[in-house]
Order: structure tokens, then sequence, then C-alpha cells
């Protein structure tokens, strides 16, 4: 399985499209883990002009508790993007089939999802800012992981 990029309870549809492109663009897998803030069915996606969708494999779990259950039974690791890590996301080692998750816009995840993950990484940011934009921070994250497990290398030579 390629890496995957998890949005938990997403908030804002603009995000999310520009992640799901970002998915499409650079053959990462994605999961929606709900509720969200708005419709995210194919039917949804379609309606608002998200044509990279069928070139994207979007999972969608009911619950944390449901996207729980299917990953371990997959056996992939939970890598947990957060302000509150103290590892900063050059410094981490990727694994080809880890399970990247940004949290919501308005709060990120709740304690018992930050305690759920086997890693929590962040992208070092200057003093006294609060964050990055999620699609930011998934972009920078995903890019790294892909360069350290040779999904560029893999990219190039697939055209
Ligand atoms: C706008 S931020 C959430 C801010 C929220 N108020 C909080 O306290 O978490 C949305 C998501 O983007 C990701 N994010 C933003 N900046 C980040 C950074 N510097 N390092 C790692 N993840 C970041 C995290 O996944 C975060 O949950």
């Amino acid at each position: 399985m390629p890496l995957r990029l998890a949005l938990y309870q997403p908030d804002i549809p603009q995000n999310t499209g520009t992640m799901l492109r970002l998915c499409a663009c650079l053959g990462v897998d994605a999961a929606i883990i709900e509720p969200a803030n708005f419709p995210v069915s194919d039917r949804a996606f379609r309606r608002a002009g998200m044509d990279y969708l069928d070139r994207v494999e979007i999972q969608r779990h009911a619950s944390f508790a449901a996207f729980e259950r299917w990953r371990s039974g997959a056996g992939h690791r939970l890598v947990l993007l957060t302000t509150r890590a103290a590892i900063p996301h050059v410094a981490f080692t990727f694994q080809p089939d880890d399970v990247l998750l940004v949290g919501r816009e308005s709060a990120g995840v709740p304690d018992a999802v930050h305690e759920a993950a086997d890693a929590r990484i962040l992208v070092p940011m200057r003093p006294a800012l609060r964050s990055l934009n999620v699609a930011m921070a998934a972009a920078m994250v995903v890019g790294e992981a892909l360069r350290q497990t040779g999904g560029f290398a893999a990219l190039a030579s697939s055209g």
C-alpha cells in the first residue's frame, strides 16, 4: 500500500479539495474520518467540480474508532501531524505505508487521538505563530515522506 493521508473530521471543503488533489498528483491514498463539516460523498465532490476524484483512492470511515479498526487490521503506523509534537518532520524516519493524519482546521485532534498515534511530528515554525494551513502542513510532510521512501523517484520513472 502507498502512503496514505488521513483527514480527521475536516471543516473546510477547499482544504480537503487541495489535499485530495495533492494525493491524486503524488500517488498517495486518502482517508476521510467523519463526521466532516460538509458532505464528503463522491457525488458532493463531483458537484463541487473535483475533477481529480477518479485519480485518488479515498476511504471514508464513519468514526475514528472505525478508522482504527481498519488500521490495526492492516498494520499501518499512524503518524500524527501536530503543533504539539517534539519531533521535526525532517528528523523522522518514514515508512512507505505510513498513514499520515492531519487534524481539524478548528481544533486539531482530541487527546485520545493524539495518544492513539504511533508517532507525533511537527513542521518547525517561528516562535509565537499558531500553525500552518492544514493543506500546507500536509504537503510539506507528504513531500518529505515521499523523498525519504523513494516516492518521487517512482513518479519520475512512471512517466
Ligand atoms: C490549523 S491546524 C489546527 C490548529 C488547532 N487550533 C490546534 O490547536 O491544533 C490544522 C492541522 O494542521 C496541521 N498542522 C498545522 N501546522 C502544523 C505544524 N507546524 N506541524 C504539524 N502539523 C501542523 C495539524 O495536523 C493540525 O491539526
